[in-house]
């Protein structure tokens, strides 16, 4: 081979020399760039003061400069002071490109090679060598020592493999903590030259840094992968924003850290455009807590929003699960034509609480936004009565509830039909008063018929008639009044069976809300509309009360910087939604996110392999809507980077059961640990034979010696608090989680109790188990219980050929 590869052999200590070599070589140029970013973070210092020393000169044009400078020059050094760890992460040598144009970047622009850029011989120069980074540092010549690793110049870092090398000869990772190079690991792309660079041959050193990246423990945080990006991963990180990017992969192929990372590119591609505007959607908590760190490390902080699906409506949090049955009820399709009815039910249900109780959470609207919601009225009045020009007018239950059908059968949103419904309970009061005959001069008659109008709307029962009788209605309110499984029968009748009534209303009686209950929360806040806010009203000068001036005052309006304010903590509507887990939306999930991103672009990740929703079709459907007819470009995502192939082997017998015909990715790497089989019952237990608590335990004591980062045990969900308590005192590098929570995360070793409990837990149980049997980067015990009818060697019935 002509280029210069160092084996690891009996050239050892060649080897090692070269190594040190290289590795002063990248020292050299970090040094280079410290001195720079030094130079860098004075200048912006000074830049700071100077700003600060003009904002004393005073004219409101240099106050505003002056601002914008300190916002700027602030900006600029706090990342370059947090950038400092760790950013300068790889290099390519490139041949000479093709038309000699260089990008804004410094760096040549041409993907491939210039004709005769490679000598008939096989041999060549390096022409053009270039560093990657978490930001990009120009020199003073402006000449590049730094590239941001999502400039297009970074991109043939990743994409270029030996098959299709473009301009990239040899690519290197730096490994480096702080100031110092700890290590190189070089891929060659075009093997079969004999490249130099200043005259020496070409050295590589080591095998990829990929697999020193996969063979690292895990710890409870997920880890940035900007310095081994592969090829089919950085073409949907850096696929056009326009429409829809859609991703599909197994388990452990990088989808979750793409999106992240995809999160990345786009802010750097136009920060203008999606500053603030990102919204990546996680499917629990957990997984959020796992992977908020990665953007930061990208130098991406507090610019994208990664929400829990259930927590994307602010003031509502879910903390509590739905049995699968509920969860079913909850999420469908079905569940949309119950709220409606609910929605116009709730107003006509003789004592339905009209507002959320004090202490639970409000929505978006409620007290805290100005809007009154009136006080609960002990029931729906059932007559209306009022004095007007001296006449006491009545109206029974029978004409209310005509005007009320009246009032709903407008399309409009419930709240929103109030001045409706109070319009046609005047027109009622109008016409048994008879003032319509008094008048035939229409001038008159509409004089009076507004003085009329007034004479009523301010009388005090009035107005506490129409607070009880079409109160403003919240969706908490709304989702209270379904607690009562009779009213929910009412509003239910055909959609959802007297079962599901009966589980759902129980289920809503709980304190506390269900991911499900949040999807729900949302809807009705569609269903019911937000009242048209009062306008602030000024402070009134006791000098204008006495002149009555105040009538004649334009109410004070909003200042640019209030409404900036107000419009960034109401952002209900996001320029790019991120989608992760995108399979496990329920219809109802999917309309909640769809109305975040109804004009934004989307990047939607996930595998229907692992999808826990029962009804794949009806979510598809649903899926559809929300993404509406922009054209989707996919991608497919091939190879698993998580799983040894010991266990991807195993996890792919479950894949054949839950869905069969598809395929697994991959996987990249192979340990030659096998998966151990576990059992608590039975004579041929190669451990242990009594409760499943002991197994568990002394099984998790077992791997924690054996991997130096984190042990996930994975139980069925009615087992949780259980398992947490067979842990106790292990210490914290060994978590306990349901099956639906382990959903994205992933640990050094697993163990996953009971396949037969996962799987039965629920109609997608078998996918459930998949996503299970997937989260372990190093070691799997898999321990059964009666239910799985292990066999001699302990391999559970689900699990065997
Ligand atoms: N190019 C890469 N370089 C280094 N590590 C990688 C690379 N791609 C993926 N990984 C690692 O592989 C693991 C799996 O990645 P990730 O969680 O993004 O996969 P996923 O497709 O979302 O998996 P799942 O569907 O099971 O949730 C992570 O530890 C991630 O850091």
């Amino acid at each position: 081979m002509a280029a210069q590869v160092q084996q690891e052999t009996a050239l050892g200590s060649v080897h090692d020399s070269v190594r040190d070599r290289e590795i002063s070589v990248e020292q050299e140029h970090l040094d280079r760039v410290y001195r720079r970013l030094e130079e860098k973070i004075h200048e912006a210092e000074f830049l700071m003061n100077d700003a600060a020393k003009r904002g004393q000169v005073g004219t409101p044009g240099a106050l505003a400069e002056r601002d914008a400078q300190v916002f700027r020059a602030g900006v600029h050094l706090n990342r370059l002071n947090n950038e400092f760890e760790d950013f300068l992460f790889g290099r390519i040598d490139l041949l000479l490109g093709k038309d000699g144009k260089k990008g804004p970047d410094g760096a040549y622009t041409a993907v491939e090679p210039a004709e005769g850029a490679v000598r008939p011989d096989n041999t060549a120069d390096i022409a053009e060598t270039l560093h990657i980074g978490r930001i990009g540092v120009l020199d003073a010549d402006y000449s590049p020592l730094v590239i941001d690793w999502r400039a297009p110049a970074a991109a043939p870092f990743y994409r270029s493999t030996p098959v299709d090398p473009g301009r990239v000869v040899r690519r290197r990772v730096i490994r480096s903590k702080g100031r110092r190079v700890l290590g190189v690991e070089d891929d060659l792309m075009r093997p079969e030259l004999t490249a130099h660079i200043d005259g020496r041959e070409l050295p590589v050193i080591g095998d990829g840094a990929l697999m020193a990246a996969l063979g690292q423990a895990r710890s409870h945080t997920m880890r940035d992968i900007v310095a081994s990006i592969q090829a089919e991963q950085d073409l949907v990180i850096r696929a056009p924003a326009a429409s829809v990017t859609y991703v599909e992969g197994g388990p452990g192929t990088g989808k979750t850290a793409v999106a992240l990372h995809r999160a990345a590119y786009l802010l750097y591609q136009d920060r203008r455009r999606y500053a603030g505007g990102i919204l990546i959607v996680s499917p629990t908590p957990l997984l959020v807590a796992y992977t908020e760190g990665v953007l930061p490390s990208l130098g991406e902080e507090g610019q994208v929003a990664i929400r829990a699906v259930g927590s994307l409506v602010d003031g509502a949090e879910a903390t509590l699960y739905d049995s699968p049955a509920v969860a079913r009820a909850k999420g469908s399709y079905r569940m949309l034509k119950v709220l409606r009815k609910a929605a116009r039910g709730a107003l006509e249900t003789p004592g339905a609480p009209a507002s959320a109780p004090a202490s639970t959470g409000q929505l978006a609207f409620g007290d805290d936004d100005g809007v009154q919601t009136p006080a609960a009225p002990a029931f729906t009045p059932t007559r209306l009565r009022v004095v007007a020009f001296g006449r006491r007018l009545e109206l029974e239950a029978a004409e209310l509830d005509r005007i009320r059908r009246n009032a709903l059968s407008g399309t409009a949103p419930v709240n929103l039909l109030r001045p409706r419904a109070r319009k046609l309970l005047l027109d009622a009061l109008w016409a048994q008063s008879g003032g319509g005959s008094r008048h035939t001069d229409p001038e008159l008659a509409a004089e009076l018929r507004s003085s009329f109008d007034e004479d009523i709307t301010s009388e005090d029962s009035f107005i506490a008639f129409l607070d009880a009788w079409w109160p403003v209605l919240t969706p908490r309110a709304v989702l209270n009044a379904m607690a009562d499984e009779k009213r929910l029968g009412r509003w239910a009748r055909r959609i959802l069976n007297p079962g599901e009534v009966r589980r759902v209303a129980r289920s809503l009686g709980r304190d506390g809300l269900s991911v499900h209950d949040v999807a729900m929360l949302d809807e009705l806040q569609a269903i019911l509309g937000v009242p048209a806010r009062p306008r602030k009203k000024r402070d009134l000068d006791p000098l204008d009360q006495l002149t009555g001036l105040e009538e004649l005052m334009p109410v004070r309006e909003e200042s640019q910087r209030e409404r900036a304010e107000r419009l960034a903590q109401e952002r209900t509507e996001y320029a790019h939604v991120i989608v992760d887990e995108a399979q496990d939306l329920t219809p109802m999930q999917w309309r909640m996110i769809g109305r975040r991103g109804r004009h934004a672009t989307w990047t939607v990740v996930g595998d229907p392999a692992q999808s826990s929703w029962s009804d794949p079709d009806e979510a598809a459907e649903a899926r559809d809507e929300a993404l509406g007819t922009r054209p989707r470009r996919r991608f497919t995502l091939t190879v698993n980077y998580r799983n040894p192939a010991e266990i991807a082997e195993l996890a792919a017998k479950v894949l054949t059961l839950a869905m069969p015909g598809s395929t697994s990715p991959s996987a990249v790497r192979s340990t030659g640990v096998e998966p151990r089989f576990v059992t608590t019952n039975n004579g041929h237990s190669t451990v242990v034979r009594d409760g499943l608590a002991k197994t568990v335990r002394g099984e998790a004591a077992r791997l924690l010696d054996r991997v130096d980062g984190t042990v996930g045990v994975v139980v069925a969900m009615n087992r949780r608090a259980e398992a947490a308590r067979w842990l106790a005192g292990l210490g914290d590098r060994v978590v306990a989680l349901g099956s639906l929570e382990a959903k994205g995360l992933e640990y050094d070793a697993t163990i996953v109790v009971s396949p037969a409990e996962i799987a039965d837990e629920s109609p997608a149980g078998l996918r459930v188990l998949y996503v299970a049997l997937t989260r372990a980067t190093q070691q799997l015990t898999v321990v059964s219980s009666d239910r799985d009818e292990p066999d001699v060697n302990g391999v559970p019935d689900l699990l065997r050929d």
